[in-house]
Formats: structure tokens, sequence, C-alpha cells
């Protein structure tokens, strides 16, 4: 019997350069427990991955701040403080990236995602002056969030919305914004090419990266086997 499933997109079940990785249609399609997509990404990104994998769209969005299991979607912050902050980051001379490309935030509806070429320094001054907000950064993307949610919240909203204990739980994830997941999971996996705060907070850390690494956990798991490092 296979366990449920809390897997991180970017870093985790994609290529080194970004792409999603073939084997995550060959693995997981056919998983035989709940499988639940907990992302930094917009709320459209996991329902559309989930849904095209063939799996019921259980997702954890926009590092926790919505949770969508079993056709309930819940939104558990809101967008008023990020937008504040990130306007008042532009009104100093910041500048959000994303070169153009308006997507990264247009479903966003409890943060804001800028792109790792914004100006660091600033957003974290600027953040630290609005109470209740905080600056996660993925390697993908520096997200100004509301401290009140982070996906492992997210997951023990979803488990108990499936009935499951989230402790029954394997993470697999590459970075700072899924410590908390990995904190509530019963086994947690960071990939080799995790973030310090990943590493840290991972039951195991695997000698590969990317895909290979999480194919190795999901493999393990389905034939029955102790995960290989
Ligand atoms: O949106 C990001 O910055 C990273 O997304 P992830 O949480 O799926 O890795
Ligand atoms: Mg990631």
């Amino acid at each position: 019997m296979v366990p449920p499933l809390a897997l991180d997109i970017d870093g985790t079940l994609t290529t080194a350069d970004g792409r999603i990785d073939s084997r995550a249609f060959e693995l997981l399609p056919g998983w035989d427990a709940p499988v639940v997509i907990a992302t930094g990404k917009a709320f459209p990104y996991p329902v559309a991955l989930a849904t095209f994998l063939g799996l019921s769209p259980d997702v954890i969005a926009e590092n926790g701040g919505v949770v969508h299991v079993d056709d309930e979607t819940t939104l558990l912050a809101d967008l008023d403080r990020p937008r504040a902050v990130v306007e008042a980051f532009e009104e100093r001379g910041g500048e959000i990236g994303w070169g153009g490309d308006t997507t990264v935030n247009r479903w966003r509806e409890t943060e804001v995602a800028l792109s790792t070429d914004a100006d660091e320094g600033l957003l974290r001054r600027v953040a630290a002056e609005v109470p209740g907000i905080e600056v996660v950064d993925t390697g993908y993307a520096f997200h100004v969030k509301s401290t009140d949610v982070n996906k492992g919240e997210g997951l023990v909203r979803a488990a108990d919305r499936l009935g499951l204990d989230p402790e029954s739980f394997v993470a697999i994830g590459d970075s700072e914004n899924d410590v908390s997941t990995f904190a509530v999971a019963g086994d947690s996996y960071a990939v080799a090419n995790a973030d310090e705060a990943a590493t840290a907070a991972a039951d195991v850390v695997l000698d590969e990266g990317f895909m290979d690494g999480t194919a190795s956990v999901l493999e393990a798991l389905r034939d029955g086997r102790g995960p290989s490092r």
C-alpha cells in the first residue's frame, strides 16, 4: 500500500531547466493514495497539473494561501497587505521583474510573487515595515505573503478534509517554502538541489536532484522498498 504524497512542483517534479519531467506522467497517474500538490505557484497551475496527471485536483497553492480539496476551495489570507508592500516597493524604485509576463500574478488571490531579479534588499526592508508579512525565497521567486499561512498548515487542512493523518504523508520538496510541509508530514525528502533550509528540515536528503531524486523515492515507495539515497 503506497502512502499519500505531498509534492512540491518547481525543483521537485521538474528538470533543471524548469520543465515537468516526463516521469511524473509515468509514476503519478496510478498512485493508489491521495496526491496533494503543494506549491508556491498560483492556483490554476497545480490544478492543471493534477488534471493532466489524471489526479483529482487536491492542491495547496500560493504557499498555503489557497487550499482546494475535494471540490472545496478555501482562501486563507488576503491580498491587500502583500499588494500594499509591492506598491510601496515600486514607489521606492523597485521592479517586480518577469519581463512583462503578467501571468505570474494574474490569478493570485493571497500573495504576490516577484522575480528573483528584483531588488531583494529593498523588498525585505519594505516588507519588514508591514506586520504579518514575510518574504519567502524559493529560488524561483520572492513571495510576499502573510505569515499566517504556509504549505504545512495547508497540508493539515487538506489531510483533515481527506480523512487522513498529516503524518501519513510522504513529502518531497526543494526549498524554504517546503520546510513547513516537512514538519507535518511523517516522512520528508529534500532533493539534492534543495536549499539550505529544506536540506536542514528534511528527514532524508537525496543524492539525486530534481525529478531524479523524486522518482527514486516514488519508485521505492511503489515497489515497497525503502527509498535509496
Ligand atoms: O512558485 C515558486 O516560487 C516555487 O514553486 P514550488 O513551490 O512549486 O517549488
Ligand atoms: Mg520547489
